[in-house]
């Protein structure tokens, strides 16, 4: 048998439920055949006479299943029933009923029973429904463990960085998990946005229901809509049947709305009413739909600046800033790089079965100095390939795309000056700067800086830039 995916992640830890069955009935004769199913079965069945002595077995030996008759003297099944799931929730329980009392059975099964058993039943069916039990109580306490795991993957603690300028961001996700308030995180691509919006869904009130993720912009205007909102059988050709949106998906949890910028004028309408009175219809439909979503933007666009060009909705923009997390890119914290080589270097040898290779001081440096436009899912690229290509040293030589592309020097403004001076000053850096980046070579410069290449060479005699960058692939 193929075992689910859930099933093979947690190995071992899966089975973590014992195998005790308890079976309650007043008649010995059925007392007897039971222990002796589950016995053949490989359970561990114990035995008890009335509801009363179920309840006291319970406490004492904990069943992770309980197969247990309604009609008995002292406490009857359905009570006992009752009485256990108040303090065991999770145990699973069959009743055994007659054929008058189907009724009752049914109604347990509302209440949260797990299965019934009419009698007389056979031996095989007895069978079935105890292994079903069984595999109930190890499907729900693998999705406990694998919340647990995803829970715990995504705390603060997990996150990689101790910077100044990270420990805001830190403070701002503490102070904001509890509550319900909207957020709006910014920062450039890969700079770790959706990992924030996890770890603020992981530690709020929400964390057991669900986080969904929609990339507003991944799809067309339309296709997004129904995305959203979802749709009603025949709202469109195609429309078969009914489908929930992601707003409905996300009912009790937290909506993620990546790339929240690109979204379009009309669906910047809708969001705003949902954001405003949490309601909403599907595509094609009239029924308003009421959800309870907590929502979390991210944008690697300036927003505001969108707003002032007319792009985007100023009063959108107000209700999804409620609370704005910034999360700096990678070479603005600087500090953290050595932290996250660190880590990244051990994840992926560790998962390509490799030992940890050394990384040289040079090649840190360069990682300092680079100016990582993809942020951390770039270095984690970089790194990933550089392990898997090493032979126990990551040096210079091994990160050949960012030689080249090393970070620029920083352009300096002189604090004092005329005007004249100090932009001379800046021009001066700008050309050397452009020069070495095309390692001297004029054309390619002045093209680059849109200057005619008379003008360049004018400028670097002035600045006696002569030699500037002409080495070959220079990168100090
Ligand atoms: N501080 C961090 N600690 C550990 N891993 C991180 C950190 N920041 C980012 N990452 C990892 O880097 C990758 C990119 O992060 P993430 O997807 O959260 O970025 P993003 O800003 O949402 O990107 P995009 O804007 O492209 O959607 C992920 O694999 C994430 O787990």
């Amino acid at each position: 048998m193929l075992l689910p995916w859930y099933y093979q992640r947690l190995g071992a830890k899966a089975v973590a439920i014992n195998n005790r069955v308890l079976i309650v009935d007043d008649e010995l004769s059925v007392r007897r055949l039971l222990f002796e199913v589950a016995r053949r079965a490989g359970y561990e069945a114990f035995l008890a006479e009335n509801g009363q002595e179920a309840i006291e077995q319970t406490k004492e030996i904990k069943p992770a299943v309980i197969i247990m008759d309604i009609k008995m003297p002292v406490m009857d099944g359905l009570e006992a029933f009752e009485r256990i799931r108040a303090d065991y929730p999770d145990v699973a329980v069959i009743l055994m009923t007659a054929h008058g009392t189907v009724d009752t059975a049914v109604e347990a099964m509302k209440r949260g029973a797990f299965d019934y058993l009419v009698k007389p039943s056979n031996v095989t069916e007895v069978r079935i429904v105890l292994e079903r039990a069984f595999q109930m109580r190890r499907l729900r306490e693998e999705v406990a463990a694998l919340r647990h795991e995803v829970q715990n993957k995504y705390q603060l603690g997990n996150i990689i960085g101790k910077s100044a300028v990270m420990q805001q961001v830190y403070k701002a996700v503490g102070r904001v998990a509890p509550t319900n308030a909207t957020v709006l995180i910014t920062g450039e691509s890969g700079s770790g946005k959706e990992l924030i919006a996890k770890t603020i869904h992981n530690n709020s009130p929400r964390r057991d229901g669900p986080f969904i993720k929609v990339n507003c912009g991944a799809l067309p205007e339309g296709l997004m809509e129904s995305e959203l909102f979802g749709y009603e059988k025949g709202a469109f050709t195609g429309a078969v049947g009914r489908k929930p949106g992601r707003f409905e998906l996300a009912h009790q949890g937290t909506l993620f709305l990546d790339e929240v910028g690109e979204l379009t004028p009309p669906l910047q309408v809708k969001l705003l009413r949902v954001l405003q009175e949490r309601e909403f219809e599907r595509v094609g439909g009239t029924e308003t739909i009421k959800v309870d979503v907590r929502i979390i933007a991210a944008t690697n666009r300036n927003l505001e600046d969108m707003v002032h060009k007319g792009l985007f909705r100023e009063d959108l923009y107000y209700r999804l800033k409620v609370v704005p997390i910034h999360v700096p890119p990678l070479r603005e914290r600087v500090e953290d790089i050595p932290l996250f080589v660190d880590y990244f270097v051990r994840r992926f040898a560790a998962e390509a079965h490799r030992e940890v290779p050394y990384v040289t001081p040079e090649a840190m440096e360069l990682f300092k100095r680079y100016h990582w436009p993809g942020n951390v899912r770039e270095l984690a690229n970089v790194l990933e390939r550089a392990v898997i290509m090493s032979s126990g040293v990551i040096g210079v030589q091994d990160l050949p795309g960012l030689s080249t592309t090393a970070a620029s020097p920083a352009i300096v403004i002189p604090e004092t000056g005329t005007l004249r001076e100090i932009l001379h000053q800046v021009e001066k850096q700008v050309i050397a700067r452009a020069l070495k980046a095309h390692h001297g070579n004029r054309v390619k410069t002045a093209q680059a800086l849109d200057i005619s290449r008379r003008a360049l060479l004018y400028k670097i005699e002035e600045y006696g830039l002569g030699r500037e960058g002409e080495e070959e692939g220079v990168v100090e």
